[in-house]
């Protein structure tokens, strides 16, 4: 790229430690950065991860360097020029999903195929029977056609079963008429839609013989595969600029009697009979939804290297960035001299960022936990037993909004903790958060999302407490731990917690005890004001959130404790019990996760009365302890992560920590700078001028 500004040579650094401050850091920790990563990804993984980056780095199409210049023309056709790119090298390397998800992860560009490889492949894998696999499946994974998924529309995303497009079945031609009766049927936020793609998913309410059988996923070809204009009767378009993710052709559609063969509706869980239109019913109702299941347990897992990203920017950037001489303890360097203080070292600024890493090792775990979830599922429903969809969809709806809430929140968290070099786009903080907002409103606006878990915990505490003898569910709450917790509750309503020294509350016991009687007692209050008090489930919403939260966060502390203590099978899990002095730091990371949460929700604890107030003091001290105790390990904690910088691209966060260099380099690339127009303040014109 061009600098347009000639840097003056003569600068020297004003710090005589500047370059240093990161390896200085880095010799504090307390255990080996690189047994962690291998923790954190698994061996096949890693070597993976390097055999997937190195391609990626080395390819001039993927070259980021002028990323942030870009308006939306640019952007899109940067990313239709990585698609392309990236099948490519998908054929030539006989990529599968794991090598493909690291290069994507990579890129970090939303693109117009995002929805065809996360949406339209996984809803034919899914609920596509052999046939229509080998229709339409085959030519998606060749890329030969681009799919997208149109569920949501103008009027209708949240309230699926609300939708207005119709499939009304025809038995005279054996074909189904899908049709927008209404401006707000119009299909929108479509992502590939816009301009790419030339086939759709279109969940559309099923009609046949007059009845109608709810929302259900028809295939249809949307634009001619030689001109890839829209097909007759076929309106679309781009539905125009957005707060971030302009990479993508989001885009609508409308439908005025669009004929397609009775073939198209997928149909591996319900049918309609040719001639007939007889229905035939899904094993459970809900499968039509699997979609959104499978991509919410996507999103919880990909949360985890959200947080680490924004982390890792942070953390390092607050390690070489100094600001005031501390008065009280003043940074003395080696010949006596005293320096500004690191802004890592103010404990405020460690009680804003330290929490945010102890998340991210937080979501790693449960990812774990969703991935084996999910893979149970799909084992014991391949055999016809859906017996753990109830479950897989309370936890993934309410993982997907606690996580990914907390992703949002803890990105701008951290932008801030750098300042104004924050605001920057070279900060990395800038378009990372614009793309990653989305995942708070899309598979489910998260706050709608919470009615689901809280349904089905609402649900089973009905359920023990109805039952004469409760403990009859004894034997489940191994594997459920919604009844584990009803259960204690209802032996112990009362239970206190018995920490009488801050240090105490780094017991994992006292801890799982504290989330456990938390959540069973918001969840008792729920119901007994539905149940007794007859309060409305609306006038009920903000309590309805409360619990979901609760349980989910019990969840990551359960999942993160367990992690630490049970013996595994699992290769990660192994290699972290084997290890004392990475069992070490993870035990303050975790406790720290734990206490950082009680503490911010303070208020639940003590309103169940589980907690004194002068515990919650007590409570308060430790969290401070654990900052200091966490202080030696933060950079390498980060390190740990592997984010490479390439993927960061942050002036701030990089690994060699030049981070003045940087800015000032990068800023002389903004081709303002190389504008031939000028503002003259003085006489309020416009000047054009030459520049070379
Ligand atoms: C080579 C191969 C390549 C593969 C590459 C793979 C790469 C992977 C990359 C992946 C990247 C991922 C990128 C993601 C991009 C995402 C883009 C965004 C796309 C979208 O946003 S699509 C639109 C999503 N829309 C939504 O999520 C809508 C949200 N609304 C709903 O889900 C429902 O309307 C809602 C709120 C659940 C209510 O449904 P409703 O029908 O009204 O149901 P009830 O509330 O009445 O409940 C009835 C009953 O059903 C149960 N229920 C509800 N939903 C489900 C479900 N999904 N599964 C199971 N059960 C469900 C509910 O709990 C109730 O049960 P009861 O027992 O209480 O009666
Ligand atoms: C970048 C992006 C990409 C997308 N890609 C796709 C795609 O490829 N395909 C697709 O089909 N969709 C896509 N979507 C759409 C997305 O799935 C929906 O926007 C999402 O499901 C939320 O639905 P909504 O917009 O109807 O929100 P609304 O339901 O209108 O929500 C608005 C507000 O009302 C509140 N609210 C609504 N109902 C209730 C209630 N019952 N109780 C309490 N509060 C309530 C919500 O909490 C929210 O705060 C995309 C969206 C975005 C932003």
């Amino acid at each position: 790229m061009v600098s347009y500004v000639k840097i003056p040579s003569h600068l020297k650094p004003s710090d005589p430690q500047g370059p240093d401050l990161l390896t200085q850091e880095r010799n504090l920790a307390s255990f080996d950065v690189k047994e962690l990563t291998l923790v954190l990804y698994g061996i096949k993984d890693l070597e993976r991860y390097h055999t997937i980056l190195k391609i990626i780095e080395n390819d001039p199409v993927f070259d980021k360097s002028n990323i942030y210049f870009m308006g939306r023309n640019e952007l899109f056709e940067h990313a239709i020029k990585k698609e392309k790119r990236l099948v490519q090298l998908i054929r030539e390397n006989k990529w599968k999903v794991e090598e493909l998800q690291f290069a994507e992860w990579f890129l970090d560009m939303p693109g117009p195929f995002g929805a065809h490889r996360g949406m339209f492949i996984p809803t034919l894998i899914g609920q596509g029977t052999k046939e229509q696999k080998e229709k339409f499946l085959v030519p998606a994974l060749n890329y030969q056609i681009i799919g997208c998924y149109a569920q949501t529309e103008l009027g209708h995303g949240s309230n699926v079963k609300g939708l207005e497009t119709t499939a009304i079945y025809i038995p005279e031609t054996d074909e189904f008429e899908i049709h927008s009766p209404y401006l707000t049927a119009s299909k929108w936020w479509v992502g590939g839609l816009g301009k790419t793609a030339n086939h759709a998913i279109v969940m559309a309410q099923l009609i046949s013989n007059g009845k109608n059988y709810g929302p259900h996923p028809f295939v249809v070809q949307i634009r001619d595969m030689k001109t890839h204009l829209p097909l007759p009767s076929i309106t679309i378009g781009d539905i125009g600029p957005k707060f971030g993710f302009n990479s993508t052709d989001n885009g609508f559609i409308l439908f005025e009697h669009v004929r397609i063969p009775r073939f198209n509706m997928l149909s591996k869980f319900s049918q309609i009979k040719k001639g007939t239109g007889e229905y035939i019913n899904p094993p459970n109702q809900k499968l039509s939804y699997g979609t959104m299941v499978l991509v919410r347990a996507i999103i919880i897992s990909g949360v985890r290297v959200t947080l680490a990203r924004a982390a890792t920017i942070a953390i390092r950037y607050s390690a070489v960035r100094r600001q005031f001489i501390d008065k009280d303890e003043p940074k003395k360097l080696e010949d006596g001299s005293i320096v500004e203080t690191s802004i890592l070292d103010y404990t405020m600024q460690q009680y804003r960022l330290f929490p945010v890493i102890a998340q991210s090792y937080a979501c790693f775990f449960t990812a774990k936990m969703m991935v084996n979830l999910y893979t149970e599922y799909t084992k014991q429903s391949s055999s016809g037993d859906y017996s753990l969809l109830a479950d897989l969809h309370a936890s993934s709806s309410g993982l997907k909004s606690l996580t990914t809430t907390m992703a949002v929140d803890s990105i701008e968290d951290c932008r801030r903790a750098c300042g104004g070099h924050g605001y920057s786009s070279f900060s990395g903080f800038v378009k990372f958060y614009q793309d990653y907002l989305p995942n708070t409103t899309w598979e489910g606006d998260n706050y709608i999302l919470t009615h689901q878990t809280a349904r089905y915990l609402l649900k089973t505490f009905r359920q023990v407490t109805s039952h004469k003898n409760p403990e009859i569910y004894a034997s489940q709450s191994n594997k459920n731990p919604t009844i584990s917790y009803i259960l204690q509750y209802l032996n112990e309503p009362n239970q206190k917690c018995t920490a009488i020294t801050p240090s105490d509350f780094n017991n994992h016991e006292i801890q799982l005890r504290a989330f456990k009687h938390r959540v069973a007692f918001l969840i008792a209050n729920v119901v007994d004001q539905i149940d007794n008090q007859k309060k409305s489930w609306n006038s009920m919403l903000v309590e309805i959130n409360r619990i979901s939260r609760a349980h989910c966060q019990y969840l990551l502390v359960q999942n993160f404790i367990t992690a630490l203590h049970q013996p595994s099978e699992d290769e990660s899990l192994r290699m972290l019990h084997n290890s004392p002095a990475l069992k070490e730091v993870m035990t303050s990371i975790c406790n720290l996760f734990v206490l950082h949460t009680m503490e911010k929700d303070i208020g639940d604890f003590l309103e169940s009365e589980y907690l004194t107030t002068p515990q919650a003091r007590l409570l308060r001290i430790q969290v401070y302890n654990l900052l200091k105790e966490i202080r030696p390990n933060a950079v390498s904690l980060v390190d740990a992560f592997l984010i490479p910088d390439s993927l960061l691209c942050s002036a701030l966060g990089r690994y060699d920590g030049k981070v003045y260099e940087t800015m000032i380099d990068w800023a002389s690339k903004e081709p303002l700078n190389g504008m031939t127009l000028d503002f003259n303040p003085n006489n309020d014109t416009f000047i054009r001028k030459a520049k070379l």
